[in-house]
């Protein structure tokens, strides 16, 4: 019998409010997690719980903490209560990663052809032209509509994901949990975020250059895949870098099942580039579900708007992409210039959610409907029936 199965009165009413606390990075409740290692109630309803931790320090130790008092005190016949924090001995850890990942030692690499997750790289052959801000507001937008989203930034040169997400401090990038050889996602405004960024060790990231070549890449990414524990996700994306047919090969043979967002900018320059880049990620076998224009009309105080990198740019790229073969390829929005959304990126407070009304913000909100209403082709998948 489990401490919970023998409680009664009072300490069951704190074992059923603990249910209520979920381990931040987990995202599930820290009593299903085997955490909770005892809870007594006295005469007096003075509640004393004890919760294990996976390592000594881990970064939500405060905020599990804490969630675990409050839960504890609003227990019905408690009157106070005390958390005691503790960290679990290897074989705790042992069966807590086992809980996380299910049983057996072979991890099979996570998002393969039988997964339901829907897999979105992101690509815009130019530089500079919004990728990873559409990448991290379109990861937002989504989790806030309800689905589980993880978010992987393997943009090497310009791994921007960590500070846009607020996961970047004064260069000090936050790291993820390691759980023996588990590596535990920081969540950020709902995403569960890894980024190339978080694997730098001490260095500074702002002066520190990476400078990979492709099957360093290509082993990162399975890295990520296999060793990041990103639990059951419905929408995984992918901040590539830009333009390489590198790594398109590597997202091509390690996600077969990916779709592809194009980001372009209005100008006429870049729609060829970012076709180019579409055209590799299909040669690949990945399918592209849409285009995204970024970086379209300013709206000045008096309601005009300037067109800065002209306009039509995401049309073009959608009308070119689009043939008999693979079918129509939509442009699912045109996200304007904003200095709001600019700000509020640099600041890591996605604009989508502390200004959804900001013009930018607005359109990539109905980009990620958009995304979340077509759901995935099931084009080539395996469908797992069985006669
Ligand atoms: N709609 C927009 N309005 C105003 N500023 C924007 C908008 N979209 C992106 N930006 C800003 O443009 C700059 C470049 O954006 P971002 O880093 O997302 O581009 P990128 O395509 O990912 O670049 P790279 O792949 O070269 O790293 C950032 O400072 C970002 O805040």
């Amino acid at each position: 019998m489990t401490e919970r199965e023998t409680a009664a009165g009072p300490e069951l009413a704190v074992w059923a409010a603990l249910d209520r606390v979920r381990d931040p990075e987990i995202l599930r409740p820290i009593t299903e997690l085997g955490m909770v290692e005892d809870v007594s109630v006295d005469a007096a309803g003075h509640a004393e719980v004890s919760i294990l931790l996976t390592i000594a320090g881990c970064p939500a130790a405060r905020r599990i903490e804490a969630d675990t008092l409050a839960a504890a005190e609003s227990a019905p016949a408690v009157a106070s209560a005390h958390v005691t924090v503790g960290v679990m001995s290897p074989a705790k850890r042992r069966a807590f990663t086992e809980r996380v990942r299910g049983p057996g030692g072979v991890r099979p690499q996570q998002f393969g052809p039988d997964s339901l997750t829907r897999v979105i790289t992101v690509t815009s052959g130019k530089g500079g032209v919004g990728k990873s801000s559409l990448t991290a507001g379109l990861a937002v937008a989504l989790a806030d509509q309800g689905l589980s989203v993880g978010l992987i930034d393997a943009d090497v040169f310009g791994f921007s994901i960590p500070g846009i997400l607020g996961l970047s401090r004064d260069g000090a990038v936050t790291q993820p949990t390691r759980v023996d050889d588990m590596i535990l996602p920081p969540v950020a405004h709902g995403v569960k975020v890894i980024s190339i960024g978080m694997f730098l060790g001490d260095a500074d990231p702002r002066t520190t250059a990476v400078s990979w070549r492709g099957p360093m890449l290509h082993r990162t990414i399975e890295q990520f895949l296999r060793d990041v524990w990103f639990g059951d996700l419905d929408v995984l994306l992918l901040d590539l870098p830009p333009g390489t047919g590198d790594i398109a090969i590597s997202v091509g043979q390690l996600l077969p099942n990916a779709e592809v967002l194009v980001v372009t900018t209005p100008q006429e320059a870049a729609a060829d580039v970012a076709v180019r880049s579409a055209l590799v990620a299909r040669q690949t076998g990945q399918r592209v579900i849409g285009v995204v224009e970024n970086m379209a009309g300013l709206t000045q105080p008096d309601g005009s708007v300037i067109d800065v990198f002209g306009s039509g740019g995401g049309a073009l790229v959608a009308a070119r992409l689009s043939d008999e073969e693979h079918g129509d390829v939509p442009l699912l929005g045109s996200v304007p210039l904003s200095p709001t959304f600019r700000e509020r990126g640099d600041a890591g407070d996605p604009a989508v959610l502390s200004d959804p009304a900001d013009p930018a913000a607005a359109a990539v909100i109905s980009v990620a409907r958009a995304i979340a209403a077509r759901g995935r082709g099931l084009a080539g998948r395996a469908l797992g029936l069985s006669v």
